[in-house]
C-alpha cells in the first residue's frame, strides 16, 4: 500500500475530480492524502476516504513536503495552474524540490498523472515498498 497524495489549484480542481474518479478503483487501495480544499472537493464527488492537511495558502503543501522528508510519501499528483500566480509559491516550491531530492514520483499535469496512475496499477512503483522503512537523516 502506498501513500498518495492529490494536491490541485482552484482552476485544476474539477481535472483533478475527474482524474480521480476515472480511477477510483486503483486509488481505493491506497492510503491517501490531500491539501484541504482539494480533499473535500475529491471526498464530496467519490467514495474515498482523504487525511487531509491544511488549505496550501495556509501550510498544506510544506505539510505534505514533511511527509516526503520523513520518507513516507510515496506518490504526489499535484495539479498546479501555470497561468495564475499563488501566494504560497515558496511552498509550492519547496514541496517540488523536496520531490526532487528524494526521486518521488511527482506528476503536475494530467497526462503525467495518467502514466504515473498506470504504473502504480501494475505495480511499477513496488520499489518504494523497499525504502519505506529508511528514515532520511537517520539511515543515511
Ligand atoms: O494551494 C494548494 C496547493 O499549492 C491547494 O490547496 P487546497 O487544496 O486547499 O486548495
Amino acid at each position: 500500500m502506498m501513500n498518495i497524495a492529490f494536491i490541485a489549484h482552484d482552476r485544476k480542481k474539477e481535472e483533478m475530480v475527474n482524474f480521480v474518479l476515472a480511477y477510483e478503483s486503483v486509488f481505493e487501495d491506497h492510503k491517501l492524502f490531500s491539501t484541504g480544499t482539494t480533499g473535500t472537493r475529491i471526498m464530496e464527488q467519490t467514495s474515498l476516504q482523504i487525511e487531509r492537511f491544511a488549505s496550501g495558502p495556509l501550510g498544506g503543501d510544506q505539510q505534505i513536503g514533511a511527509m516526503v522528508a520523513q520518507n513516507e510519501m510515496d506518490l504526489i499528483i499535484f495539479l498546479r495552474d501555470p497561468l495564475m500566480a499563488q501566494p504560497h509559491e515558496p511552498d509550492i516550491n519547496a514541496l517540488l524540490r523536496l520531490c526532487d531530492v528524494y526521486g518521488i514520483p511527482l506528476a503536475t499535469n494530467i497526462a503525467t498523472a495518467e502514466v504515473l496512475v498506470k504504473a502504480l496499477d501494475r505495480g511499477d512503483l513496488g520499489w518504494r515498498e523497499l525504502v519505506h522503512k529508511y528514515k532520511p537523516g537517520v539511515d543515511q
